[in-house]
């Protein structure tokens, strides 16, 4: 049975006097990948954002409205915006791994939330966090060479198990195929197909190939309005609104 994991209701965002995200609800479902479309400046970025107060980073910017995540409200006083982030990871456009090894990479976030007791434990998630973003293979042996020697899609795959280590409900990830070749972009999109049983996943992308193939809803976003929000299936093949034909047919982007 699908769960909801993440609620937004009436959700605005502003940058001082710019209103980017015009009253927004959406329910985001555990178990699957949400896709967000839209044309350039719709503010995807700025909606997903907002689902784990990434946007308390930028001085001007304003959430109102309602965000909860399993019935917690997110932007409550009591929520620490820094266990929200572990509970709800990013995965940025351009891989930005840390200036430290593949392993430390990985062992930074279950060190600091306190989730490993030992060096065995801690071997164990680095482990486990690879295997799952497909990178073990690749770097088992040179687990101690800094990550930012690896491949533009390595680097995007090591900062994805730097985000699953941390054991999160959901990923967010904007844009993460942006800077990568056609083969790292199906190695990611292979990837967040496998990962979708044990997340909920929400993706930003330019890509209507990328969304109709990695997701099972996809929300259509215009001037910071949610203009439709279905089945993928149904949003590509039987659009309710205009706009979203004329955007999936290529009449603007
Ligand atoms: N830090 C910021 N300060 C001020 N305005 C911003 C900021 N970030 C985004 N905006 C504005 O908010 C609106 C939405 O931007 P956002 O990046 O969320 O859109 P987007 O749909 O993700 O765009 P793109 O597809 O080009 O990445 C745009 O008008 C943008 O200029």
């Amino acid at each position: 049975m699908t769960e909801t994991k993440i609620t937004a209701r009436n959700v605005d965002v502003f940058y001082g006097q710019k209103q980017a995200i015009d009253n927004v609800s959406i329910d985001i479902d555990d178990g699957m990948v949400t896709a967000f479309i839209g044309p350039s400046g719709c503010g995807k970025s700025t909606f997903l954002r907002s689902l784990n107060r990434m946007n308390d980073t930028i001085a001007d910017a304003r959430v109102t409205g309602e965000i909860r995540l399993d019935g917690e409200d997110v932007y409550a006083a009591s929520m620490d915006p820094v266990a929200l982030r572990a509970r709800v990871g990013m995965v940025f456009q351009k891989p930005n791994p840390f200036p430290k090894s593949i392993f430390e990479n990985i062992a930074y976030g279950p060190r600091i939330h306190g989730l490993v007791q030992n060096k065995t434990d801690l071997d164990e998630v680095v482990e486990k966090s690879l295997v799952k973003a497909g990178l073990w293979e690749e770097v088992k042996d040179r687990l101690h060479d800094a990550g930012t020697a690896l491949s533009g899609g390595q680097q995007q795959r090591l900062c994805i198990a730097r985000a699953i280590a941390v054991s999160p409900e959901v990923i967010l990830m904007d844009e993460p195929c942006s800077a990568l070749d056609p083969i790292a972009t199906a190695r990611i999109e292979e990837l967040i197909d496998e990962l979708k049983d044990n997340f909920a996943i929400v993706i930003v992308t330019h890509s209507m190939q990328q969304a109709a193939r990695v997701s099972q809803r996809t929300a259509f976003f215009h001037l910071g309005n949610l203009v439709e929000y279905g089945e993928t299936s149904q949003v590509f093949t039987a659009p309710r609104n205009e706009k979203t034909k004329d955007y999936i047919t290529g009449r603007y982007g």
